[in-house]
């Protein structure tokens, strides 16, 4: 058996696991930040623009005050001072005062619209970017989640801190620029010492930075961890299980200890930052004081005027400050940057299955769908589930799957819809590899119900109308659809029929919240609660809404339902089904018996296969003692001490106990 050379390869850059030398990789950080810049540049050029110019007035209005301050020092110290310039310099200097003012605010306007429009372009892409993955593997992967999740807090934050570092740079460096030319010219000694001292400020800074974003990656399997816990703590559907097994205490521990832990990798990281952070104010300190005392006694000795005292402390301070908020800004970016590397990755991630040319398109099915030869495990360390197994679905015939517990047999069906592929072998439509079409082609052609289907937490049309959004507005379809799912009564029932909310979590009618309200428009808004069934029958009436696709698979679609409503639907689906291609999955052999054909699934392979009446004639079968024992489960017993394992059909041993468990 030689390996497909079709097979999906997991893919290396995108999916490439971190290790501490990925984040430690300058290479991610420059191309952070470069992707950030541009994301923040399509996303609001005009708001960029502004910054840069209130940038440009906040770093250059500082240094202009310092020197009309020394010059108007110098002026009020000359001998014959002229007040006119006087009036001026104060002028100037009130001007610039309220220009640094307006700067901050406007500043903040245009940070708060750039942030706004930075945090929608990326989240957009990067939900867009999760949106291609068309199959199910990368979701299943823990370390993806990891990634995920950092990424979409850096989709929110990390565009934004790095263009705001690149503006404070900006600023920074021309106030840097202005104040270092004037120590220059008053004291180059000083000016080489506070420049010298901004050195071990900068690699300490950016030390930090790539510690903290080392710790990010880290602790975030922890956090989410966390999040889980404090999920299943206010989860409407763990409610019951934590209340009832008392788990609340001990949920709320594992969150805690969780929260403790990356706290305490917290605590150590600040405790780093705090020795830092002293030794450079230290520094920074001992610096001032020791040009203080320079420019007093140079004053003093008549070497420089009180102006030029002036605007030398006026310009250590600045260029020390700058310089301290120039490198906590790099290291922030640097940081950032560092984080962003998760989002360029996931918003970067190739689609989890291998695609062919995406105008291809597929027929109708005509003849049959085939799986020879299939292989498929989870993942490479995972046992195989399917191991050659062959099974043709003639074009119009109903195709009913059983089998044990964890037989493969919802691993079929997820094969057929293509959400992973097989590791060997292939599945084939009139002949063609499914491998060889769009998957939105595919999928285009089948409907569904899976036994894992989903309550959507919106109004009872929407949750049928899902299962077909180009007629989600259709309400005639709705309607057959719930009538077919036997759910049309119940929906009826509901304070606002098809348009009652079914949610605990979430009101409709936000919009008209100022109209009044109605009882149904009260329903509407309060939501309401089906029973396990009821969500059932609307999953059911959601793949209906595909009725008249090529394929109907249908996994395990009753095992929630009463034996009369099961009943009603199962005989409702026959109906659907003659002549259209079907799959039904179902432990209910009662449901199954009439599938023009049953396979039943063991070892990962096709065991048995034929119609109900030539599967029960063999009496040692597996469906036949499967069917056996389920019918046994409702006669009457004559003899209770007979138990579970009597004797099958036909006399033979004991039959296999996990029967009809699904
Ligand atoms: N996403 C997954 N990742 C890894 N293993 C999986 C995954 N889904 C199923 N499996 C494993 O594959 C095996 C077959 O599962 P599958 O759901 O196909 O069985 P099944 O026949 O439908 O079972 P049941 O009758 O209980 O629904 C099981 O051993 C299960 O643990």
């Amino acid at each position: 058996m030689s390996a497909d050379p079709r097979r999906t390869e997991p893919d290396t850059e995108p999916g490439r696991e971190p290790g501490r030398e990925d984040l430690a990789d300058d290479v991610s950080v420059v191309r952070g930040m470069k992707a950030a810049y541009a994301l923040a540049w399509r996303a609001c050029p005009g708001m960029l623009l502004l910054q840069a110019a209130m940038a440009v007035i906040g770093g250059t209005a500082p240094v202009a005050i310092a020197w009309l301050t020394k010059v108007a020092l110098d002026e009020l110290a000359a001998p014959d001072p002229r007040p006119g310039s006087l009036v001026w310099m104060a002028a100037g200097i009130g001007a610039l005062g309220i220009a640094m003012a307006a700067t901050s605010a406007v500043t903040a306007y245009a940070q708060g619209r750039a942030r706004r429009a930075i945090g929608l372009h990326a989240q957009d892409r990067l939900f867009a970017a999760v949106n291609r993955l068309s199959g199910l593997a990368r979701l299943e992967e823990p370390r993806f989640h990891d990634r995920l999740r950092l990424a979409q807090q850096s989709a929110e934050h990390a565009p934004d801190q790095l263009v705001q570092m690149g503006l404070s740079t900006l600023q920074g460096t021309l106030g840097i620029a202005g104040f270092l030319g004037t120590l220059l010219a008053i004291s180059p000694v000083m000016a080489g010492a506070a420049l010298v001292a901004a050195v071990p400020a900068m690699v300490a800074h950016l030390a930090l930075s790539r510690r903290r974003a080392g710790l990010v990656w880290r602790t975030s399997p922890g956090m989410r961890r966390k999040l889980f816990y404090q999920m299943l703590l206010t989860d409407l559907q763990a409610a019951k299980e934590v209340r009832l097994f008392g788990l609340g205490d001990f949920l709320h521990g594992r969150m805690l200890t969780e929260l403790r832990a990356s706290n305490t990798a917290e605590d150590r990281l600040e405790r780093g930052v705090v020795r830092v952070q002293v030794s450079l104010a230290a520094l920074g300190a001992l610096l001032s004081a020791g040009g203080l005392l320079w420019a007093v006694r140079a004053a003093a000795a008549g070497t420089i005027s009180i102006g030029d005292v002036s605007v030398f402390i006026a310009s250590l301070a600045g260029l020390q400050s700058g310089l301290g908020v120039l490198v906590q800004g790099i290291a922030l970016g640097h940081q950032s940057a560092l984080v962003f590397h998760h989002y360029l990755t996931v918003a970067g991630v190739r689609d989890d299955l291998v695609g062919p040319s995406p105008d291809r398109e597929l027929a109708p099915l005509a003849h049959a769908i085939e799986l020879r030869d299939v292989w498929f495990r989870y993942d490479e360390n995972s046992p195989w589930i399917l191991r050659g197994l062959n099974l043709t679905i003639p074009h119009g015939s109903s195709v009913a799957v059983v089998g044990l517990n964890g037989a493969g047999k919802s691993t079929l069906v997820k094969l057929l819809c293509r959400f992973y592929d097989p590791q060997r072998g292939s599945v084939l439509w009139d002949g063609v590899d499914i491998r060889d079409v769009p998957v939105a082609e595919l999928r285009r052609r089948i409907g569904a119900v899976f036994q894992d289907y989903m309550d959507y937490d919106l109004t009872a049309a929407e949750n049928i109308g899902l299962g077909d959004l180009e007629a989600i507005d259709d309400m005639d379809r709705v309607r057959a659809a719930a009538e077919s799912a036997g759910v049309h009564e119940t929906v009826e029932r509901l304070p606002a029929g098809y348009r009652t909310m079914l949610s605990r979590l979430f009101h409709a009618g936000d919009e008209e919240e100022d109209e009044e309200e109605d009882g149904e428009e009260a329903a509407r808004t309060s939501g309401v609660h089906l029973s396990g069934g009821q969500w059932q029958r609307l999953a059911l009436a959601r793949g209906l809404m595909r009725q008249g696709r090529d394929l109907m698979i249908l996994d395990e679609p009753s095992s929630g339902l009463d034996a009369v409503a099961e009943r009603a639907v199962h005989d409702r689906l026959r109906e659907l089904r003659a002549g259209s291609t079907s799959v039904l999955v179902s432990h209910r052999l009662s449901a199954v018996r009439r599938a023009d054909r049953i396979v039943v699934v063991q070892d990962g392979r096709i065991l048995e296969s034929g119609d109900h009446a030539s599967l029960t004639a063999s009496p040692d079968g597996v469906y036949a003692r499967l069917f056996h024992t389920q019918a046994e489960g409702y006669r009457e017993d004559p003899d209770p001490s007979a138990g579970a394992t009597g004797p099958g059909p036909g006399g033979t041993g004991p039959v296999p106990t996990a029967v009809g468990a699904g």
